[in-house]
């Protein structure tokens, strides 16, 4: 097919009826996880299903430029080998460059800790916007060399190591889930470990659950106290072996959203409700608003039908803001969402942009710090939509598309951040793909 991936814009073409079985990439955010793991851990591990995508490819690169570990992907199968070579951790003499790629560069600032000499990472225009400031505060307090070279809490970061190995620390949790995660991936093959306590309301939880999950899943030991405080012992090895990658439920998101807007029925295969995948949640979210779902442990079906707006908190599933946010322009009356401030942290002010692309297709958004009012019940207009770098703008937009005509994408490109065949995949809805 035509390489959307290059295409200034991109229109989309409704399509009348949906009854489709979708496959979807691998999690994004297992995949990072496995492989930060993987980079920490003596023996060699084999990734099934890991996502490869933008994102991904820079994690991978950064894990080879400290020198300690080899990552090969093999197309054929599919997977992804990182293999120790016996070297130890070592600073990479150039700056770090990862893109706009959140969770890689969190996760990556606490292991440079763990790597003799002086680590710079950096990012695009937008990622030396975000925030690590209350990451860095829990990296000085365990004795860790780490800055911010503009002194704004965002990258460039520097971090000298090694550090003094591991100890007890606080993290504030009301900005990014990510930083409780850094600090426990790297914990374990620390010599003292970590006692880590969240401080606020954490955002984000299923992807620390997802955090302890994953280092469970490859051997390591992870207390929990209560339901903020984290024990991790030293000197623990991670194992290698074989991981497999469940699919991404955010990615998932776009397809069955495309089921609610057309009354049509969409299956993903290899997930079910049962996921950590804190995004899963949009099912039930979806369920509240009219459709119907049915799933056994093979699978996620979902089917369309009339839509109501909905009163929703949204604090564990921020990344499928968006998707919601366009179904209920469709759904009568309004839709009220909650605890998402963080939204405007991420690769665009999520907030903003929403509001703005849907004010474009004639529907009326209010916002506040931290919540969005959609007012749904005339049917949108098309509309040419920015997605602002911002792949998850660009999937939930496209999906109004395939009900509303005279939707173009901007930048269809930007998808490669997390979901590289998105169109591909989106194509085939037609069954002519
Ligand atoms: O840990 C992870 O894999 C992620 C955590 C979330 O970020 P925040 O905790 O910053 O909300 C989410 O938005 C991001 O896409 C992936
Ligand atoms: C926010 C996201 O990613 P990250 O924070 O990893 O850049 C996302 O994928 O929606």
């Amino acid at each position: 097919m035509d390489d959307i991936l290059e295409l200034p814009e991109t229109e989309i073409t409704p399509l009348r009826e949906l009854d489709a079985t979708v496959r979807v990439v691998g999690s994004k955010s297992y995949t990072n996880r496995f492989l930060a793991i993987a980079g920490l851990c003596r023996e060699q591990t084999v990734l099934r299903n890991a996502l490869h995508s933008q994102d991904t490819i820079l994690l991978a690169r950064a894990l080879r430029a400290f020198g300690h570990v080899d990552v090969h992907r093999d197309p054929e199968s599919a997977t992804i080998t990182v293999t120790p070579n016996g070297n130890p951790m070592r600073a990479p003499e150039a700056e770090i460059d990862m893109g706009n790629a959140g969770t890689p560069i969190r996760f990556l600032i606490t292991m440079a800790s763990l790597a003799q000499g002086r680590t710079v990472l950096t990012g695009n225009k937008r990622m030396r916007e975000r925030p690590m400031g209350h990451l860095l505060e829990a990296l000085v307090t365990l004795g860790v060399d780490a800055r911010s070279l503009h002194e704004n809490g965002s990258p460039p970061i520097e971090i000298r190591g090694p550090a003094p190995s591991g100890g007890s620390t606080r993290v504030d949790g009301t900005v990014s889930s990510q930083f409780t995660s850094s600090l426990l991936i790297s914990a374990p093959v620390t010599e003292k470990g970590l006692r880590l306590q969240i401080v606020g309301d954490l955002v984000s939880r299923p992807y620390v659950d997802m955090t302890v999950a994953a280092m469970r899943e490859t051997g390591v030991a992870v207390e929990r106290e209560g339901s903020s405080a984290f024990v991790v012992e030293g000197g623990q090895g991670y194992r290698g072996g074989d991981v497999t990658v469940e699919p991404d439920a955010s990615g998932m998101s776009y397809f069955l959203a495309a089921a609610a807007l057309l009354g049509g029925r969409v299956t993903v295969p290899g997930i079910d409700g049962g996921s950590r995948q804190g995004d899963v949640g949009l099912v039930e979210a979806f369920v509240d608003m009219g459709c119907t779902s049915s799933g056994d442990v093979g699978g996620i079906t979902l089917e369309g039908g009339p839509l109501s707006g909905i009163d929703i908190d949204m604090t564990n599933m921020p990344d499928v803001v968006p998707t919601l946010a366009v179904v209920a322009a469709y759904a009568r009356g309004r839709t009220h969402i909650t605890g998402i401030g963080n939204l405007r942290f991420k690769e665009c002010d999520r907030i903003e942009a929403v509001s703005t692309e849907l004010g474009k297709m004639g529907v009326t958004v209010d916002t506040t710090r931290d919540t969005m009012t959609v007012h749904g019940g005339s049917e949108p207009h098309g509309a040419v939509i920015d997605t602002y770098d911002d792949h998850r703008i660009a999937m939930a937009f496209a999906v109004a598309g395939l009900r509303t005509p005279g939707v173009v994408i901007r930048e269809p490109g930007c998808v490669t951040k997390s979901f590289p065949n998105f169109w591909e995949v989106f194509q085939g809805l037609r069954g002519d793909g």
